[in-house]
């Protein structure tokens, strides 16, 4: 036996050394979620150790994230019953929550990176990501409030805006719409292959955001196609994308490494609530041993080609120092 490759692997020293992929703060993105109200601080209950913050406490998360070199942040607001509506129309009230925070966030944390969701779903009565008519989301009509959103966050100050909702063409409408306006520089990270995915549903919890009827299967991907997400990459990249992401990340593995292979521009990987989920539950129940498996599973999107990774785990992993 002339090659033998366990001697890679017989000490600390020589397994750091031939490590191939590696763990950093500047590659994890921390989503967290908002709510009305004063020193309040909801606990997601599908979600342990995640929570819905007031402005005033998620400016202290934020501080104290900031603290741990973790920097990017992806916000989301929970928006009660009463100020939903058909047209979204919440989502452009400046004194709203959403808003206010952003501008909050990036007045404290000036070198703070935020991410705004841009999407309908929070603010919409029918709980879909796009304008519905007769039972149907339309598409084009949605581009114009999607377009609408961009500006208000980027007005705000958000240094990426993060379309979510999978209606054809928004990468480049929301492109030209910022251009137009002289935000040149904010960037765009487009939620490019995102499934139809049973993963969301502690997400929907948190912001009590579940479709009112149906589902999102006439616009978010179907988890059998993997192809798809090149037509669907294309396009962004033409469109104008800064990064392109796959969402979820865990049983998408193969789809990441699709566009890795395929595009050059980052690649993020959204690591959903579900798959946190699943892992709490197992650790709660003492069934895995919890930071062994968090870091092996971020590890596992790391190997198959993220260059980042959206996390509910972004904070805990840095706090206890398990990268
Ligand atoms: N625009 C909706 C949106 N943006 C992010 C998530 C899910 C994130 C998660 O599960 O962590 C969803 C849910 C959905 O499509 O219904
Ligand atoms: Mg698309």
């Amino acid at each position: 036996m002339l090659s033998r490759p366990r001697r890679n692997r017989k000490s600390q020293v020589i397994r750091d050394m031939v490590q191939e992929n590696h763990l950093r703060a500047s590659d994890l993105i921390f989503p967290l979620f908002i709510i009305d109200g004063q020193n309040k601080k909801t606990e997601v209950s599908s979600m342990p150790g995640i929570y819905r913050y007031s402005i005033d406490l998620l400016l202290k998360e934020v501080e104290s994230c900031m603290n741990l070199g973790l920097k990017t942040f992806d916000l989301f607001p929970n928006i009660e019953e009463s100020k939903k509506d058909k047209f979204a129309t919440e989502s452009l009230n400046k004194d709203g929550i959403y808003l206010k925070a952003i501008r909050e966030v990036k007045k404290y944390f000036p070198e703070s990176c935020v991410i705004t969701d841009v999407a309908m779903d929070p603010y919409s009565s029918d709980g879909h990501d796009g304008l519905v008519e007769n039972g149907e989301i339309l598409n084009d009509e949605t581009l114009d409030i999607l377009a609408e959103m961009s500006l208000a966050h980027a007005e705000a100050g958000a240094d990426i805006i993060a379309p979510s909702d999978m209606m054809d063409g928004r990468v480049g409408y929301i492109r030209e719409a910022l251009d137009s306006q002289g935000f040149t520089n904010t960037s765009i990270m487009s939620y490019t292959a995102k499934y139809a995915s049973a993963f969301y549903g502690p997400f929907r919890d948190a912001l009590e955001s579940a479709p009112k009827f149906g589902d999102k299967k006439t616009y978010q991907m179907n988890p059998a196609n993997q192809r798809e997400a090149l037509i669907e990459g294309a396009f962004d990249v033409e469109e104008g994308a800064d990064f392109l992401m796959v969402k979820p990340a865990l049983a998408y593995l193969d789809v990441i490494k699709l566009l890795k292979d395929n595009f050059d521009l980052p690649i993020a990987a959204y690591n959903v609530s579900g798959e946190y989920a699943m892992i709490k539950a197992a650790v709660q129940k003492g069934w895995l041993e919890e930071s062994r498996t968090i870091t092996e599973v971020l590890m596992g999107m790391k190997r198959a080609g993220a260059d980042v990774i959206l996390t509910y785990h972004a904070k805990e992993v840095l706090e206890k120092g398990w990268i």
